[in-house]
């Protein structure tokens, strides 16, 4: 973990133009970004305010997607480490899905039954400059996260993710070594609403730098999501219907 996040700190600290050569934007002037690489994420709408961050997005699976043109050269270990990062969120993804299966009384692999060997997975290295006007501007708004499972690795010594829950924020605290879990709205879908996708944010620090890693689990466009069988009767009726995760942008692709 701390190799991860050196390297990711590294990356970071360089000059704007090194970390340019892993640019989302396309090379028609600037106009148009891609999902993967270094940079800021698209607006969409201009009421939704922008956040205070720099991020570099990265394709982790399928393994045979991997864009390494997009992945940095510097640190030279990044890659490396990255890769057996990525393997290791993999299996505690894996455990995750088998734990949840249990917990609700399902078959321990139906979650991993869902999926296929082309459902992507994207690492997020978020960049927090300190903020002068932490009032002002979020470091990143809030959302719920798309895909199935969000292993998200939390600064250590700078706090700023907060969870809403009955229209309150609370704070999550940074602590070394700990990975924080986040369930996403297609896990929501599956598990009939039993287990929510929190909405979250995060707040901006007007001393101190923040870095995070977002690794996102997520589905194949063409994978169909309904909720599990197994959690309906008469009692529990399904809280949503079933559709393809591309129809809802549930999807990466
Ligand atoms: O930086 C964080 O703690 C949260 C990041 C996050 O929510 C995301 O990348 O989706
Ligand atoms: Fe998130």
């Amino acid at each position: 973990m701390d190799a991860m996040m050196s390297a990711s700190r590294e990356f970071f600290r360089q000059p704007s133009g090194e970390k340019q050569k892993c640019s989302n934007l396309i090379d028609d002037g600037g106009k148009h970004s891609e999902v993967e690489g270094y940079g800021n994420d698209k607006v969409v709408n201009q009421d939704e305010g922008l956040s205070w961050n720099d991020r570099l997005h990265l394709r982790v699976e399928p393994e045979d997607e991997r864009n390494f043109t997009k992945w940095p050269t510097h640190p030279e270990s990044f890659r490396d480490v990255l890769l057996e990062y990525a393997s290791r969120t993999k299996r505690i993804r894996d455990v995750v899905f088998r734990t949840i299966a249990k917990l609700l009384d399902l078959d321990e692999d139906y979650f991993l039954n869902q999926m296929s060997n082309k459902d992507p997975g994207f690492a997020r290295f978020n960049y927090y400059p300190p903020c002068p006007r932490p009032d002002l501007v979020l470091g990143m708004r809030p959302h719920s996260d798309a895909g199935l499972l969000t292993i998200l690795f939390v600064d250590r010594d700078v706090g700023g993710l907060q969870v809403e829950r009955d229209g309150k924020w609370y704070n999550v605290p940074a602590k070394p070594y700990s990975l924080v879990i986040n369930l996403a709205d297609c896990m929501e879908i599956m598990c009939n609403g039993i287990f929510r996708s929190p909405v979250h944010r995060v707040v901006t620090n007007a001393e101190k730098e923040r870095l995070s890693l977002a690794v996102f689990y997520a589905v194949d466009g063409e994978t169909v999501l309904e909720p599990a069988p197994g959690l309906l009767d008469d009692e529990r009726p399904p809280r949503y219907g079933k559709f393809k995760a591309k129809d809802f942008g549930l999807s990466f692709d």
